[in-house]
Order: structure tokens, then C-alpha cells, then sequence
């Protein structure tokens, strides 16, 4: 009830600015704050007892306690609340104002405003005055709080500190004793700041309408709310959504691949060029016929009406009659998100069907609410529990058995890991991380899977995490920490259940998984991710097409394409389940092409989007001449040559890694420009198969010492004592609990 009454008032004071969503919640909170919270300062008995003041504020509002009835609905609520009230000494039922200039809070902020507006200059303060009120401004003008309020208002983050500055002066020439009383009594602080801040608004509306409006349309032009809308055909279609929810290595792809090859038209949806591949090989060694699409290759396969391809690629154009959208749990993450987002809303696809861990199960039956699609849900259990192996390593890789896959998470690690094993070992090492191209990746996998040679051990980075399906008895964590490009910090329960989830898979030389660490220290870490339920993400990934960053760009001409990308983020506006993608790698190649003239903003764009390590100045400076080339219209060259043969050492293993990343990128550019602009497809791509295979024979003789790509490595978090390593992420009592049932040697079950 005191809600309703509050917001009665809120409605009158959004009436009068519509639009002003944020505004009138802050004073939803504060007019509720007060309904709840004020209490007398003094007991009721007392006679200087203060009235509660909100009520105080109604009374100067309306003194007369006539015209509105929501004031005395108010009224009636704080009493039933238990705020008390005095009765005058008369008799009557009127309340009294006692204290000194508290009625100024209450008045009406737009009646502050006029009066202040329409008064002659103000009257002279006392220094000590002067200086609250000038403090109270500095704060004012310096409030994160208010900055972030007066958008709601359309007064933009960098439009607010000279608004600010001009109220200040307006206020300090125009402001009377009651007021600037009132403000001094309240002193700096966030009192001051909430009673100024409507009194601001009303100053702004007056003073720079054309502020207002311009800032307006900016920001209606990066409207990102709804985006369910923004595919009316997927709407218009009654989609059947089959979630096939469950943990690893439960048989969600291979179930939701069934429906896929049985019909007529259908699309794979990968997170990996490399599953893309295999899904690839996989229909098609089943005589159903699929072409292959990636940001890098098109292989299309004659009379094909299925298509594997990465989720970036997805074209929400095409009509299929089945759609698979594989690992939906990564629509939440942070830099990639957006894609997996996109295909699920823009698919026109009869049934689509969605392979992922429950993290984002509720979010998709919200999303199924709003589109009206039909969910059905499918849940798995894992094929066998996954067994963490107590024991560990010891902290000694000379316990490495064949079937291991030890996981690290740098480059660097890796090739020390397998270095120390091929040392103090008779196993040889395959390595797959990230770096590495999917050609080489997907070799390493078959060299290890392959039971007819000596390399019965793989070395891996999180790339492992995600889709290959291989021969793995054991996972061993090397470590259970990672470098997340500002700290080391402990990988994440989810990752690490991905991960760990890649021993033992059903119809793999060992079907019974394990899962363990180099380090017994380490050991509780592992568990407590096992054991730790799925997230529950609330929020999904969004980015802007291009057209509606052209659209925004449209409101502001004179801006360069990263202050573009920058103001966008600033100013977009989203529904509460969803995020803005983080793109600082597409605002850093942004900048680099800024110098770059004459290209469009679409070419921009779409540059920014092209797949490139920016921490390798090479490939940047090839990245670069590729887009000068293109602005001006010149055929763009590869201009590199082939290496002379595999790597010896590590520094031209690099180099072999950072040439094929620049042969990758100019496939990409020429799939997602001109053709003719870049002409030397067939050449780019025979080179980068060769380099793969360079790369792989290196990968089989390589024992030798890793480098840095750059000089700026990560540094370990050195505490006094030595490394430290990650901390539980569960409260200390339950891994006490852990640390007593869990002794060396015992096996453990745990279900990840
Ligand atoms: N019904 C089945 N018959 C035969 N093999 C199966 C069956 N279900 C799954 N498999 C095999 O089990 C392995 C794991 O299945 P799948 O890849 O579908 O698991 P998943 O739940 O998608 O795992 P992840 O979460 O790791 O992607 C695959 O090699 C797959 O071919
Ligand atoms: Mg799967």
C-alpha cells in the first residue's frame, strides 16, 4: 500500500516527462525509503517531536491536506506503518512543521525550480555557507550516481559535467536563504545530492532541450532492447526449440545429430572450426550430404542440403527444416556470446535444437515465452560417472600413464610439460592448444588416438576443452590456475568440468574417465568444481549488426569509427537478459585502422571483425597493409614467404603458428569482402596447408624450450612464501570437510 501511494506520486512526476523511467524509480526508492525508513528523531512523546519527513514534504506539497487524496492515502499508510504523528495543540488533526527548513525537502522539486528561476539574484551567504554549498556542488557535479540518473533524462555522461557546472552558477546567482539553508543543513553527501537532483532535471529540460533531444535520438538509434523483434520472420514461424540439456559426454550432439540427418534441409551450428569438421565428416560419412562453411573455408559438396558451419557463420536468411546450435551454454559468454544469441532468436528453422550444460535452460524458456516458440526439454545423465583419482601425480610427472592428458593452460606450459615427460619418460607428448591451426590440431588428436605408435600422451590448453572427441583414460591438471590477461586467477568451475569432461568418452578406448592433478594440493580445487552445481546465467550476449552501428553513426558524423564503437557501448540500451559483448580486440584493430583512408564504415566493420592475435605485431602489421591495399582498390597481396622447412627451435615454431594466423586471416577477409579484391585464394590456402603440416612435424620432434610471442609475460602471483595457488571456491568449512573424507588412494565419484 505504501508502495502504491509513493508510486501515485512517482506517476504525477513522470507524467510531466515521460520517458523519465530511471528517474522515477530512483524517486520510487527514495519516496519508499522514506515510507519505510523515516522514523521520528525524537520520541513521539516528545514535544519537538519532528514529523516523519515524508509526511512533511506531503504538507508543504499541499498544506491544506485538501486537494489530493493520495496524500492522505499516504498519510494513512505511514500511520498503519507505525510512523507517528503529532496533533497540534489546539486539537485539530493538522500537522505541524518544527524544524527549521526540513519543508524545503518536501516541496515540489518543479516549484523549487520556478521559484529559484523567477527570483531576483540571490541573497548574500556567510563564508562558512559558501563553503558547504560550493563542496556540495563539487560532489554534485563529480556523482557517478547523478551522472548515471540524468540519462534517464537524456543528459549524456559527457554533457552532464558542463550541465552540472551551469546549474551550479545558476543556483549559486538565483539561490534564497531557505534553500541554500536547507542544502548547508544537509551538508555534502548523498542527502544533497537527491534533493538537488530533481531540481537539476527541471533546470535541464528548460535549459538545453536541444541537448536533450539530439542525445535522445543517439541514443534511440542504439536501442538493443528487444531483440527477439529484430527477426520478424523467426516470429512469424511457431519454432519447435528441443533443449538437450545434461554434462559432458551425456550424448547431446549425437541425439540432436539424428534429427539433423534425417531431415531435409538442415544447419550444424559449431563453436570450433574443428567441430565444424568433424560434424562434417561425421554426416557425410554417412551418405548425408553437407558442405562445409567457416569464416575461413567454404567446401560446398554437390546436391548438399545440410551445412556444418561455425555459429558466427549461421545465415538467419536461409529456411532449414532442422537446426542444431551446439555448447548454448556459450551464448553467455563474454566476447562471443552475441552469435550464439543471434542464431537462437534469428533462426527460421522448424525445429531447432540446442546441446548444452543447464547454465542457460532458464533463460531459454524465458526467451521461449516472449518469441511464443514451443520448448521441449531433454535431459541427460553422463554415459558413466567421472572418477577423480585421488592420488594425483604427486607433484611428479614421471607418474604420466599412457591414455593422460595433461592440461596447462599457456603455451609456455605445454611445451615445458611435455618437454619434462619425453626427459624423464619413455611416453611421447601430442600437443592442441589454441594457437594452433584446426588442421594441426585435429593431426595431434589423431596421432594420439592412434594406438599403433609411441605418442600415448597429450599435452593441452583449454582448446581441449570443447568438442574433439578422443582417446583420453585420465585427465591431469597441471595446474588449476590461468593468466586471464590482467592475473592469474582459478579457472573456472564450468571450464573445468568441460575440460575434465573429456575423459572417458563413450566409444573412446576408455570409456571409464578419470580425472585428477599433478599437485595433491591442488586435489580439493578439482573436486569442489566437479561437485559444483551448473550456473544459472540470467544474462546472454548481444552486439549490434552492422546496420544498426550505421544507423547510430548517423546521429554522431564527425566521430572516428573507435569513438563510435566507444560511444555506442556507453549509450546502448538493454533489457535486463542481456549483456554488451566485450570488444576490446575489435576496438584496438579499430584503432589501428583509423589511419587507414577511404575506407567505408561497413569495411570498417567488418575489418574489425577479422580474426587476429593483437598481441602479435606481425600479424597486425599484416592486418593493416591488407586493409590499405583494400581502400584502395588495389589487389590485395599475401607478401610472405613460405618457410624453408618444419621448426627447430621454438622461435620458428612461433613463426610458423603466427603465418599461418596471417594466411587464416586473409581467407577470411576474402570470404567476407570483394572476392576480386583478394585474389590469391587458392595460393593462401595451399600455403597454409602446408604450414599446418610443418607445423605438425615440428610438434613431433619439438623438445626444446618455449619462448614468449611477446616480452610482457604474465606474472605468476608470487606471494613471500612462493607460488600461490588458486583458493576454493567454496566456503573453508566444506573443504575441511573434503580435505577429511578425501585420503590418497581413494576414489572418488563425482559426476561432472
Ligand atoms: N546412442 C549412442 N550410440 C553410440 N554412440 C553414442 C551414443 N550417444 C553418444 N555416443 C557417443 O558418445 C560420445 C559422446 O557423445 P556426445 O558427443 O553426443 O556427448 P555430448 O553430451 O555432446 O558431450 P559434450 O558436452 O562433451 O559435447 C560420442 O563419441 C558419441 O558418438
Ligand atoms: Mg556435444
Amino acid at each position: 500500500m505504501a508502495g502504491g501511494s509513493a508510486s501515485h506520486i512517482l506517476r504525477k512526476y513522470s507524467s510531466r516527462h515521460c520517458n523519465v523511467i530511471r528517474v522515477s524509480s530512483l524517486l520510487s526508492n527514495r519516496c519508499l525509503h522514506h515510507c519505510t525508513q523515516s522514523k521520528p528523531s525524537k520520541p513521539p512523546n516528545s514535544p519537538n517531536f519532528v514529523i516523519p519527513s515524508l509526511i512533511n514534504r506531503l504538507i508543504c506539497y499541499n498544506p491544506q491536506f485538501k486537494l489530493l487524496n493520495f496524500d492522505k492515502l499516504l498519510f494513512s499508510t505511514l500511520v498503519e506503518n507505525g510512523d507517528s504523528v503529532l496533533h497540534s495543540e489546539n486539537g485539530d488533526s493538522g500537522l505541524k512543521v518544527v524544524a527549521g527548513y526540513e519543508h524545503v525537502g518536501a516541496r515540489d522539486p518543479l516549484d523549487v525550480y520556478r521559484a529559484l528561476r523567477d527570483s531576483p539574484e540571490g541573497k548574500k551567504r556567510t563564508q562558512s555557507d559558501w563553503d558547504v554549498l560550493i563542496e556540495i556542488f563539487r560532489s554534485f557535479s563529480k556523482s557517478g550516481w547523478a551522472s548515471n540518473q540524468a540519462l534517464a533524462v537524456y543528459i549524456g555522461a559527457s554533457f552532464f559535467p558542463t550541465a552540472a557546472h551551469n546549474f551550479r552558477n545558476f543556483f549559486f546567482k538565483k539561490c534564497g536563504d531557505d534553500v541554500s539553508k536547507y542544502l548547508v543543513e544537509l551538508g555534502p553527501g548523498d542527502a544533497a545530492e537527491r534533493f538537488l537532483f530533481p531540481i537539476f532535471v527541471e533546470f535541464c529540460l528548460e535549459e538545453f532541450p536541444n541537448e536533450i533531444k539530439r542525445f535522445r535520438s543517439m541514443i534511440d538509434s542504439a536501442d538493443l532492447t528487444k531483440p527477439h523483434t529484430w527477426f520478424p520472420f523467426a516470429r512469424a514461424m511457431k519454432r519447435k526449440i528441443i533443449y538437450h540439456c545434461g554434462p559432458t559426454n551425456s550424448g547431446k550432439t549425437y541425439n540432436a545429430l539424428q534429427g539433423f540427418m534425417e531431415a531435409k534441409k538442415g544447419i550444424y551450428c559449431s563453436p570450433l572450426r574443428l567441430l565444424a569438421m568433424e560434424v562434417f565428416d561425421k554426416v557425410n560419412a554417412h551418405g548425408v550430404y553437407c558442405s562445409l562453411l567457416t569464416g575461413q573455408e567454404k567446401k560446398h559438396v554437390p546436391f548438399s542440403n545440410h551445412i556444418a558451419c561455425t555459429v558466427e557463420m549461421v545465415s538467419t536468411d536461409e529456411i532449414y527444416d532442422v537446426a542444431i546450435i551446439d555448447e548454448i551454454q556459450m551464448m553467455s559468454d563474454r566476447y562471443r556470446g552475441y552469435a550464439w544469441t543471434r542464431a537462437l532468436l534469428g533462426l527460421k528453422a522448424d525445429e531447432i535444437h540446442l546441446c548444452g550444460d543447464p547454465s542457460v535452460l532458464n533463460i531459454v524458456r524465458k526467451f521461449c515465452s516472449e518469441t511464443g516458440d514451443e520448448l521441449c526439454e531433454n535431459h541427460y545423465e553422463r554415459f558413466k560417472p567421472l572418477v577423480v583419482e585421488a592420488k594425483t601425480l604427486l607433484g611428479d610427472l614421471r607418474n604420466v600413464r599412457s591414455g593422460d592428458c595433461v592440461v596447462a593452460f599457456s603455451r609456455r606450459e605445454i611445451f615445458e610439460v611435455k618437454l619434462a615427460i619425453e626427459k624423464q619418460t619413455n611416453h611421447r607428448c601430442c600437443v592442441i592448444y589454441g594457437a594452433l591451426p584446426p588442421e594441426t590440431r585435429r593431426q595431434q588428436a589423431t596421432l594420439f588416438n592412434d594406438q599403433d605408435n609411441e605418442f600415448d600422451v597429450l599435452v593441452a590448453s583449454d582448446a581441449v576443452g570443447m568438442g574433439l572427441n578422443l582417446n583420453i583414460r585420465r585427465v591431469v591438471f597441471y595446474t588449476l590456475s590461468k593468466y586471464n590477461g590482467d592475473k592469474i586467477v582459478p579457472v573456472p568451475a564450468s571450464q573445468v568440468k568441460q575440460i575434465a569432461g573429456r575423459a572417458g568418452r563413450r566409444g573412446s578406448l576408455y570409456p571409464d574417465g578419470l580425472a585428477t592433478t599433478l599437485h595433491f594440493e591442488d586435489l580439493d580445487y578439482l573436486i569442489e568444481c566437479l561437485k559444483e552445481p551448473f550456473d544459472d546465467f540470467t544474462k546472454v550476449g548481444l552486439f549490434p549488426f552492422f546496420e544498426q552501428v550505421e544507423l547510430f553513426a548517423g546521429k554522431l558524423p564527425n566521430v572516428t569509427f573507435p569513438k563510435l564503437l566507444e560511444k555506442f557501448s556507453e549509450n546502448c540500451r538493454l533489457d535486463g537478459s542481456y549483456f554488451l559483448c566485450q570488444h576490446e580486440h575489435v576496438k584496438k584493430v579499430a584503432n589501428m585502422l583509423e589511419k587507414v583512408q577511404g575506407l567505408s564504415l561497413e569495411d570498417r566493420f567488418n575489418f574489425c571483425f577479422a580474426p587476429v592475435n593483437i598481441r602479435d605485431p606481425k600479424a597486425m602489421h599484416h592486418l593493416l597493409r591488407f586493409a590499405s591495399s583494400y581502400s584502395q582498390n588495389l589487389p590485395v597481396s599475401i607478401a610472405m614467404g613460405m618457410p624453408k622447412g618444419s621448426a627447430n627451435n621454438d622461435t620458428e615454431l612461433l613463426a610458423l603458428e603466427s603465418k599461418h594466423q596471417v594466411l587464416s586471416m586473409y581467407l577470411w577477409l576474402s570470404h567476407h569482402f570483394k572476392e576480386e579484391t583478394f585474389p590469391y585464394v587458392k595460393k593462401a590456402e595451399a600455403m597454409a596447408t602446408d604450414i599446418a603440416d610443418l607445423l605438425g612435424k615440428s610438434l613431433i620432434k619439438a623438445c626444446w624450450k618455449p619462448e614468449s610471442r611477446t616480452q610482457a609475460k604474465p606474472k605468476p602471483l608470487v606471494k613471500k612464501d612462493g607460488y600461490e595457488r588458486p583458493r576454493s571456491i567454496i566456503k573453508l568449512h566444506e573443504t575441511k570437510r573434503l580435505e577429511k573424507s578425501v585420503l590418497p588412494g581413494h576414489l572418488e565419484k563425482v559426476a561432472a
